[in-house]
């Protein structure tokens, strides 16, 4: 057991943005696709595979919602489930506001690269690492304490920069990619933002003995081995070009 002192807010978070290092916007795969070096196959296969993490994602936050007794966080972590699956919602006055949602979103992005609806949601192309990966991720959440799953989710600090990288880059690279295909990644740049806040609140409160601070290191470093594996497993599949 460690019997140092627990860092300060500060500290602990720059220990959480030093795994940064790790993130999979390094891995040898993805640094293909944003360079521009993918070929339409490699964009597509990774498309199809990445679906199977995005229709994860509600069913990730839903295991968090039914594991916390903390209304207030309920009522601010049941937005990342409408911002993926969408919602229709209508008022007593009869008025309906809609949103696509994320999953939508990404089936968009899938046929903007050539990909058909069916072929996307069928998940034909998900290679078992990827399945296997994004499953382990859905049973962390399931499993551990609602706390421990908030803090695996703060792989999204490092999000709205591989988002950003994306917008800026795809256009110049792969001009036949329509732009309202991107529109996912448009959207993720505040939701990210906005999502890691709360996390961070989470985390940085319940994480408050050295001990834990240390345990909350590794949680991150299991969802950055979560989205490295799925990004190893999509370069045996499809290959990594120089
Ligand atoms: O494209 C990416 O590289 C990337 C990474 C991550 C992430 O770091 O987990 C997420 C997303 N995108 C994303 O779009 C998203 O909605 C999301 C939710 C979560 C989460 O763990 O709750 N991560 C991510």
């Amino acid at each position: 057991m460690s019997t140092q002192q627990p860092w300060n807010h500060e500290e602990f978070e720059a220990k959480l943005r030093e795994k940064g290092a790790a993130y999979h916007i390094h891995h040898p795969f993805n640094v293909m696709l944003n360079t521009g070096k993918a070929t339409p196959e490699q964009i597509r296969g990774w498309v199809a595979n990445r679906f199977y993490y995005q229709i994860a994602i509600p069913v990730k936050d839903a295991a968090i919602l039914s594991n916390t007794p903390d209304r207030e966080v309920r009522r601010q972590w049941i937005q990342r489930i409408l911002d993926h699956d969408g919602y229709e919602i209508t008022a007593p006055d009869g008025t309906t506001v809609r949103d696509e949602g994320g999953i939508e979103a990404w089936i968009k992005l899938g046929e903007a690269t050539g990909l058909s609806r069916e072929e996307i949601v069928d998940l034909r192309h998900v290679v078992p690492g990827v399945r296997f990966a994004v499953d382990a991720y859905i049973n962390f959440a399931r499993q551990r304490p609602w706390q421990e799953a908030v803090c695996s989710s703060l792989t999204e600090l490092f999000a709205p920069k591989i988002h950003k990288e994306r917008l800026a880059n795809w256009p110049e690279h792969y001009p036949w990619i329509e732009s309202a295909g991107l529109q996912y990644f448009r959207n993720r740049v505040s939701q990210a933002r906005r999502d890691v806040e709360q996390g961070l609140a989470v985390t940085l409160n319940y994480f408050n003995t050295r001990e834990m601070q240390e345990r909350a290191l590794n949680i991150l470093q299991f969802k950055l081995d979560v989205l490295w594996t799925m990004n190893d497993a999509m370069a045996n599949a499809y290959g990594v070009n120089k």
